[in-house]
């Protein structure tokens, strides 16, 4: 099972529910490097409000050394009400955004599909979420949450937010490139979602879109404004296979596709671009949920697939913890954002103990656990 490399891997636990989720990862990566699955090396760094409240600073830069010298780096969430009020430069979601730049993950890719078994947690009729495998592939480190001015100023005695969306020829050719290459591994559809209707910035992604597409004549290329495609997601998901949008866009379009999979709670991201990989579950820090045991761990399990598979080449453990998540939805096992009449009810910490038991059971099972 080892490949003779010991891989380095760093987990940013960070805020609200975010060690809850991480807590049953982390376990099962020690119990992994303790049988020898994989020859890892595992450490923890602050990141997020926890951060500041230790060292004054929501991105130490110890964290981003820690980072740069991984090979991935496993994200849980950051955020919360404590940290509001702060000046954005010390807010813990200054610090996410911080850490996307400083690793070059320009590429975010958020699949939304349906696992069989929650066909009737999601809100919507089975018929409309039958069969529903979509891939959002965000831009995610240009857009208008990066691009400057912004502040908020006083313009004649009157307070002004400004924030400004921004894109060069450069960054949509690149995210465009890794959104035709996925979707040539798929059903070889990519829909890129603008506003080029009213943005220039929109304008000029629909042109460069359409540019890169011809090194693509196999891959069919539509676009959709963002409102239609919002609307879209929910009338005919079945319609989509790649989405390629920009920052902000497609932030909000994946939060959308995660109710069409049940719960935010099962749905995994890798941003990708650099030469370190970051994998994050697509929730926030839930402070409306932490610490009460109840959030849903699947999608940091999921995150951590995500990792096997794209930095550390071990597609085959990523597809074992997929089905270990899969097995344990299959004996009706739920938490709460996606329970149902009949399940049995755990909290986040029994249902990352049945996700790992399941995941070294199918490993044995398949000859590769002891
Ligand atoms: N990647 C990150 O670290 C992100 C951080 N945030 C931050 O998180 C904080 C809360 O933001 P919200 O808008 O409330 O978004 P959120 O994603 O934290 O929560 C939205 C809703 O989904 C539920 N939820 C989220 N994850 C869940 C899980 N694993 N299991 C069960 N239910 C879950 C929450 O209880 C809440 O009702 C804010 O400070 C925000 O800035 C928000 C999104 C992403
Ligand atoms: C700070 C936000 C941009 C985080 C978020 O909502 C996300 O990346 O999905
Ligand atoms: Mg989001």
């Amino acid at each position: 099972m080892t490949h003779g490399k010991t891989h380095k891997i760093l987990l940013l636990p960070g805020d609200g529910i975010g060690p809850e989720v991480m807590a049953p990862v982390s376990a099962l990566l020690s119990e992994m490097v303790s049988r020898k699955t994989i020859d890892l090396q595992v450490s923890e760094a602050l990141i997020g409000g926890s951060a500041y409240d230790r060292t004054g600073h929501p991105l130490p830069a110890d964290t981003v050394a820690r980072a740069l010298d991984s090979e991935a780096v496993l994200l849980a969430a950051v955020g919360g009400p404590k940290y509001d009020t702060l000046p954005y430069e010390h807010r813990p979601e200054r610090a996410l955004l911080g850490i996307r730049e400083k690793l070059g993950a320009f590429a975010n890719l958020r699949p939304a599909k349906l696992f069989p078994q929650l066909a009737n947690a999601s809100t919507l009729k089975p018929e409309v979420i039958r069969g529903l495998d979509l891939v959002v592939v965000r831009e995610l480190t240009g857009g208008i949450y990066f691009g400057s001015p912004r502040g908020i100023v006083t313009e004649g005695g009157v307070r002004v937010g400004i924030n400004t969306e921004r894109y060069s020829e450069p960054e949509i050719e690149r995210i465009a490139r890794v959104a035709f290459n996925v979707a040539r591994s798929r059903k070889k559809k990519v829909t890129s979602v603008d506003k080029a209707n009213v943005l220039e910035s929109s304008v000029l992604w629909r042109e460069v879109v359409v540019r890169v597409a011809r090194e693509f004549p196999d891959v069919t290329l539509e676009h959709m404004y963002v409102d239609n495609a919002a609307m879209q997601l929910v009338r005919n998901p079945g319609g989509f296979d790649v989405i390629v949008t920009g920052n902000i866009f497609g932030d909000i379009l994946s939060d959308e596709a995660s109710q069409l999979t049940g719960s935010i709670g099962m749905l995994a991201s890798a941003s990708v671009g650099g030469k370190t990989g970051l994998y994050e579950p697509i929730h926030g820090s839930a402070p409306d949920i932490a610490g009460k045991d109840i959030a849903n761990p699947s999608a940091m399990f999921l995150s951590l697939a995500m990792l096997l598979d794209h930095s550390l080449g071990e597609p085959a453990l990523a597809r074992t913890l997929e089905k270990a998540v899969e097995s344990v939805l299959e004996e009706g096992v739920r938490t709460r954002d996606i329970a149902e009449p009949g399940c049995t009810l755990v909290g986040c910490r029994e249902m990352g103990e049945r996700i790992s038991r399941a995941f070294f059971r199918l490993l044995e099972s398949l000859g590769r656990g002891r």
